[in-house]
């Protein structure tokens, strides 16, 4: 930024009061003169300034315009096929794969290469280059090569359990039953029930037991991107699986992008309702018998599009409830297995008072326990820790009325 403009010298000038009249006026007159110069050297300085005010109004003005564009309407993304030069590159948009030729504005033209990730405008000018492709299935896609969660760690669920093998275990390890037979296994499973029940542990299970990677994807991780974003992770997803074979695929909040349509057309739908036709797609080009399996998971299964539901799709539903009181009394055993549990402690009794509570809440509760048995200078957690604990929770959901367990679920 150029500096302002240094003030001219004040002029100053002493005049003898013993000159003669005629000379005293001359030299005034001379004094007059400067001041009127000095005088519009400043005016000019001012209105210079000006101008310059001026100009840097607009300034603002053109950038906090262009920050509300960049803020208020959407970006799609593309991938840049090629740098033609002269500022012009070759893009291609994710979604409908439109191949464009467009202008990079300057200031990011030198950055921009073949193979980058970028968000255009709806007139295809390049606003931003993105982060690697890798980042970005890195922070939608959860990968474990052998999650360490067993069918023991899991309790009130055995029918569920069972069924979850036989859908998805069983077409893994002994594919050739279902070809003595002449029957294709479901094609995808999905998982239904009240938030934190143990629908991704039995997901993470069977693939600890085949042996299978585990790829996890959040459907509302598919929405949150950008226009375009959701198919191609959805793309991605499916060829990640195909890398990492055996794999089991587990879509968790399918929901996000498979929910009843409702009569709206906005832009936002569209793109939810393409991430669902490419995740359908892909399970319909699925190899029935092959090393990939599907688990998807909802706590709101009454939203579902039914569309998913279809033979060749998600065609078997498994609900996953609540635990009764006796899986409630498993799911404390096994969330107590390593903590120094005293003689006294009645899992019996705790199981008749939690009824409604998730094996994701009994959890909490054995945690909270441990917390009370810390908090009184003990090693060892009593059966008052777990009723104090109980208490705290209680006190806590009632000040709390959105996190009530299964609050979406009907
Ligand atoms: N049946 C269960 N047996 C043992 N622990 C359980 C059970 N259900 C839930 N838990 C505990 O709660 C935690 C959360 O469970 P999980 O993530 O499997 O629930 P979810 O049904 O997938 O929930 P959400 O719908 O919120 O994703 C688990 O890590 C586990 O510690």
């Amino acid at each position: 930024m150029s500096r302002s403009p240094s003030l001219p010298e004040r002029p100053h000038r002493d005049i003898d009061p013993d000159l003669p009249a005629d000379e005293r006026l001359e030299a005034l007159r001379g004094h007059y003169a400067e001041l009127v110069d000095v005088n519009e050297q400043l005016e000019s300085q001012l209105d210079q300034t000006t101008d310059r005010r001026e100009d840097l109004r607009e300034r603002v003005d053109r950038v906090e315009r262009e920050n509300e564009t960049l803020k208020s309407s959407s970006l799609y993304i593309a991938s840049v096929e090629d740098v033609v030069g002269d500022g012009e590159v070759v893009v291609k948009q994710h979604g409908n794969n439109q191949e464009v030729l467009t202008e990079v504005s300057p200031r990011i033209a030198e950055r921009v290469e073949a193979g980058d990730r970028v968000a255009v405008n709806d007139s295809f000018a390049i606003q931003t280059i993105l982060e690697t492709e890798t980042d970005a299935r890195a922070q939608a896609m959860e990968i474990t090569e052998r999650p360490e969660v067993g069918y023991e760690d899991i309790g009130g669920i055995d029918e569920q359990v069972r069924e979850v093998r036989e859908a998805v275990e069983q077409p893994l390890i002994e594919p050739e039953r279902f070809e003595e037979v002449g029957i294709d296994p479901p094609s995808g499973v999905l998982l239904h029930g009240p938030p934190g029940t143990g629908k991704t542990m039995l997901a993470k299970a069977v693939a600890n037991q085949t042996d299978a990677t585990f790829i996890k994807m959040a459907g509302s991780e598919l929405v949150r991107k950008f226009i375009g974003e959701g198919s191609r992770l959805v793309r991605d997803l499916f060829e990640l699986a195909r890398e990492r074979e055996p794999a089991i695929i587990f879509i968790d909040e399918i929901d996000a992008v498979a929910t009843t349509r409702t009569e709206s057309k906005t832009s936002g739908d569209a793109e939810v309702q393409r991430t669902m036709m490419q995740l359908l797609s892909e399970m319909d080009g699925f190899e029935a018998r092959g090393e990939i399996r599907i688990i998807a998971a909802t706590n709101r299964f009454d939203m579902l599009d039914r569309a998913i539901l279809r033979p060749g799709r998600f065609d078997r539903l498994i609900e996953v409830p609540e635990p009764d009181r006796d899986g409630r009394e498993q799911i404390l055993e096994i969330h107590t297995r390593g903590m120094n549990i005293a003689d006294g402690v009645d899992f019996a009794e705790l199981a008749d008072e939690t009824d409604g509570y998730s094996g994701a809440e009994i959890e909490s509760l054995a945690t909270e326990a441990g917390m009370f048995a810390i908090r009184n200078e003990r090693d060892e957690v009593h059966h008052e820790d777990f009723v104090d604990a109980f208490d705290k929770i209680e006190a806590d959901d009632s000040s709390d009325v959105i996190s009530s367990a299964g609050y979406f679920y009907q």
